[in-house]
């Protein structure tokens, strides 16, 4: 493939917004995407591989190309990818023979620089996690594959294939999470099937959490950080349709958009609430079950968000385990005697995850922990989440 002049800028616009203004890759993706309506498939998919993997390896590409500059990254990019660097594409310095050979000594430098992560994160992971860490972020660096759920309150994974399928779009069933399936590698879902309500995009790890609230229908559920509603959606499926789900969030955004997801899947038992002042007293010993999917540095999403590696710092980190030491203060708070919360998180730190927890016991003894999961692309092979469920006497 030849590469054309406004594509390989189109890149290097999305980028500079990455790295020098801090944007969200995928957001900006779909902006330019929308702006530039006649760019073909085959433009888009060079496009979003170009951006992915040199947010992906920026340093390690950095250290091939031997430069920082955005041109230097996409150029070395490119010459991985085996296509051709275009003559007007140069800076002052560059030779892919060079870079061919700096190739060879990436695999002697610094396991930041080669696996392509900053330096303050990559040491604070490997205190946290240790051993773990080098097979972590390996497996955290490898593209990941659509993963889907059925929505079983409008039909079974088998009917899902089918439908799929005559649709043109091959997927498998997931061993140990009934109701996904996945796509072959590189295939992702039509945006009109999408927004047909049968199924929702969401990675295995995700769709390991709802089932852990241990819901039943007819019960009263709060969601209490819902977002766009990943797993409030998830959890009246496993509810079928019966009961109550107050699907709290501090974004009214996020939440007119689960409304708006909530009416595609065909569920009425989700009630949405932007968070105030008197929430928390409103729904008091109301539910039988809880969910905290707290915010978090997301570690366990990088395949999917790159990006994310290169956003967070220490600060921003610390800011974050101390929300969630909040939630977990005030949200268990909602249920009635006997009942259960999860606290879930889509980060591998255990800072984040059993350290919370452990903390959380520390300062009021008497939860109980039922059961922990976790998932991990270098463990399950999906996203990286930890969920833990909790009772209340
Ligand atoms: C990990 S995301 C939730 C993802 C969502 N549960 C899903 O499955 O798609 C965390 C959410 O917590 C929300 N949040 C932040 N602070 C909050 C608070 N004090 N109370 C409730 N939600 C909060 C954020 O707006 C964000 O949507």
């Amino acid at each position: 493939m030849r590469i054309h002049r406004t594509l390989a800028e189109g890149c290097a616009g999305i980028l500079r917004e990455v790295f020098d203004q801090g944007r969200v890759l995928d957001r900006i993706l779909e902006q330019v995407f929308r702006a530039n309506p006649k760019w073909g498939k085959r433009d888009r998919g060079f496009i979003a591989e170009t951006v992915f993997e040199v947010t992906r390896w920026r340093r390690a590409l950095a250290f091939v190309a031997g430069s920082e500059t955005l041109q230097a990254l996409c150029a070395a990019q490119w010459n991985r990818a085996g296509l051709e660097v275009p003559e007007w594409w140069v800076w002052e310095g560059y030779r892919i023979p060079e870079m061919t050979a700096r190739e060879e000594l990436l695999g002697s430098e610094p396991r930041a620089i080669h696996e392509s992560i900053p330096d303050w994160l990559d040491q604070r992971a490997s205190e946290e996690l240790g051993e773990e860490w080098d097979p972590q972020l390996t497996a955290l660096n490898r593209r990941a594959p659509v993963f889907l759920r059925v929505n079983r309150l409008r039909l079974t994974p088998t009917e899902a294939i089918g439908w799929l399928l005559e649709n043109g779009v091959e997927s498998a069933l997931v061993h140990g999470v009934p109701d996904a399936l996945v796509l072959p590698d590189g295939r992702s879902l039509p945006k009109g099937l999408a927004g047909e309500g049968l199924v929702e995009i969401q990675d295995a790890g995700s769709q390991t959490i709802a089932p852990l609230l241990d819901v039943e229908p007819g019960m009263r559920v709060v969601d209490a950080c819902a977002g766009a509603g990943g797993k409030t959606l998830h959890l009246a499926a496993l509810m079928q349709g019966r009961g109550e789900i107050v699907a709290m969030d501090v974004s009214a955004a996020k939440l007119s958009e689960l409304r708006r997801r909530a009416a595609r899947a065909g569920t009425r038992i989700i009630r949405t609430e932007t968070w105030r002042e008197d929430t928390l007293k409103r729904y008091a010993g109301w539910a039988d079950r809880v969910l905290i999917d707290a915010p978090c540095s997301g570690l366990g999403t990088l395949r999917r968000q790159p990006d994310l590696k290169w956003r967070l710092s220490e600060g921003a980190l610390e800011k974050t385990r101390r929300l969630q030491r909040r939630l977990l203060d005030h949200y268990p708070g909602l249920l009635r005697p006997g009942g259960k919360f999860v606290y879930a998180t889509c980060s591998v730190l255990p800072s984040e995850n059993e350290g919370q927890i452990e903390l959380l016991r520390e300062r009021d003894g008497r939860f109980a922990v039922e059961e922990i999961r976790k998932t991990s692309p270098a463990g399950s092979g999906w996203d990286g989440f930890f969920a833990a469920r909790l009772a209340v006497p």
